[in-house]
């Protein structure tokens, strides 16, 4: 893509051109929430940090304070979360704590375990409705990184009835490695409630023609499907059904008839509630026939991205120049921690080799590798071993490793056909990076008319600025992604960063 009109139409423009909307707003309906007035005395303190607790770095280790621009100091990231929580505009922004919302002991000693000091919006907003008695159903979305597994999880925690063995809430994901992570939250939340069980409903050969008798079941569809007609999950008390990347697991073909057989397979009376960073318009009457009568909160589309995600983009000479453009941005990626998102599986396995041959140090997973495989890749990239994972749309939802600051979309998400752009999945994809009030950069290589056309109606369609990077110019380009991530507000343009 290197004539002289691409090159320029690369400039992908700043968003409002109203003949380009493609698709009414997202709206289901507005959020049944009542916001409270701010006291900004209190939401302005800023308390000394403390070490952050295990899930809050992810497994990513300590972040190093060793001038690497591209590590972000704990401090830093607390003193920032601090001015983001204290900001009404930002959706980590709450004006309640924790002890406000009528959580148990042990779940508020849980909770500062993890060392979360203040709710974020979503928290604040749909706990309350989570929690009344009798229970209601609930859809609600949030943007990526705003903690949307805790306000989940929260109110499974407060339901579940220890003396009673049985399964009694059940949590659908859409892949293993996010099923294990839920699993990771809700047991680190729950770690003080005395005698919980928590256990995954994922492919476990090992776990064969085993009962799954724990309170809490966290799996994929398929498995738990099974499992229910197997009679190794007791169906009759489960009480909390919560279905996490709702849209996703009710679009998909697949998917959305598994979830509806294990909902038809649940005998008792239950809450069911569905939680995503993006419903989009088609799945929304199916989500509300799921779960009828739903307390909904919701956003528009241009809520929806995050500003502490720096969106990038980079004009390549060519599909077959995109690999030498990402090679050029290995050392970047490499000094913290990456995700290279492709389309194809095949493409993560070529790109793996490629890169592998060229002697640089990549992980790899996709649906081809099984189940075992696949945990000991992600465990490897969570705990900083492998810094850089190459991946397709599998992980691109709800994976979270607080460390990864650089996401790539070697290719533009596109529908199953290949030529319609994903908003929904460039949305996930980028949400990778800049967790809660973490900076990120995410960068999408383009190389072709339709990939800018692809990129450009993304961009459109939220509102939002992916400033293009000089392909030429590569001092400007590492000087830029550097002080993204040293700028605390990285949603500012390039151009006012570079002053
Ligand atoms: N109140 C809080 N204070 C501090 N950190 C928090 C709080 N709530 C959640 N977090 C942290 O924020 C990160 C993102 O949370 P989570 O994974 O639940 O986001 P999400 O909204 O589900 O994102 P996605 O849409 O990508 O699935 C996690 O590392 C979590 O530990």
């Amino acid at each position: 893509m290197a004539t002289e009109e691409s090159s320029t139409k690369a400039t992908i423009p700043p968003p409002a051109d109203p003949e380009f909307k493609t698709e009414p707003e997202t709206k289901i309906e507005t959020p049944k929430v009542k916001e409270e007035p701010v006291d900004a005395s209190e939401t302005n303190k800023i308390t000394a940090p403390e070490k952050p607790a295990a899930d809050q770095l992810d497994g990513a280790g300590e972040v190093p304070g060793n001038g690497n621009p591209l590590a972000e100091t704990e401090l830093k990231v607390e003193v920032q979360l601090a001015d983001l929580q204290a900001d009404p505009d930002n959706p980590l922004y709450s004006a309640t704590s924790f002890e406000e919302l009528n959580l148990t002991d042990e779940l508020l000693k849980g909770i500062h375990q993890m060392n979360f000091r203040k709710p974020s919006k979503i928290q604040e907003k749909a706990l309350p409705l989570l929690l009344i008695n009798p229970p209601q159903n609930m859809i609600a979305q949030s943007q990526s990184g705003t903690g949307k597994t805790a306000a989940f999880s929260l109110n499974i925690l407060s339901r579940v009835d220890i003396s009673n063995p049985a399964p009694q809430a059940l949590v659908l994901a859409p892949s293993r490695e996010l099923a294990r992570q839920i699993l990771g939250v809700i047991s680190h939340m729950g770690q003080f409630i005395e005698g919980l069980k928590t256990m995954a409903a994922v492919p476990d050969p090992s776990r064969r023609n085993q009962k799954l008798d724990a309170h809490i079941l966290v799996g994929t569809p398929g498995t738990v499907m099974d499992q229910i007609r197997r009679r190794f999950i007791d169906p009759k008390h489960i009480q909390v059904l919560v279905l996490d990347e709702a849209d996703n697991m009710l679009d998909q073909g697949g998917l959305g008839e598994q979830c509806t057989r294990v909902k038809s397979l649940l005998t008792g009376k239950f809450q069911t509630v569905l939680f995503s960073a993006t419903f989009p318009d088609h799945v929304v009457a199916f989500a509300q026939k799921f779960a009828p009568n739903a307390n909904v909160i919701t956003l528009a589309h241009e809520e929806l991205t995050i500003e502490g995600i720096k969106q990038l983009c980079i004009d390549c000479p060519g599909e077959a120049g995109k690999y030498d453009v990402l090679m050029k941005f290995y050392g970047l990626m490499s000094q913290a921690s990456s995700i290279i998102f492709v389309r194809k599986k095949s493409t993560a396995e070529e790109l793996e080799a490629r890169m592998t041959r060229d002697g640089h140090k990549v992980a790899q997973l996709s649906g081809n590798l099984e189940g075992e495989a696949r945990d000991r890749v992600i465990d490897a990239f969570r705990s900083g071993e492998a810094k850089v994972l190459i991946t397709t749309n599998v992980l691109a939802r709800g994976i979270d490793v607080q460390s990864v600051t650089m996401v790539i979309n070697f290719d533009v998400p596109t529908m199953a056909n290949g030529r319609d752009p994903d908003p929904e999945t460039y949305l996930h994809r980028i949400g990778r990076t800049g967790r809660f009030g973490r900076v990120g950069v995410a960068l999408t290589l383009i190389h072709d008319k339709r990939s800018w056309e692809q990129l450009h109606d993304i961009a459109n369609y939220y509102k939002t600025d992916v400033d293009p990077l000089p392909a030429n110019d590569w001092d400007t380009i590492e000087d830029t992604i550097t002080k993204v991530i040293k700028n605390s507000r990285a949603g500012k343009s390039t151009a006012e960063m570079a002053t």
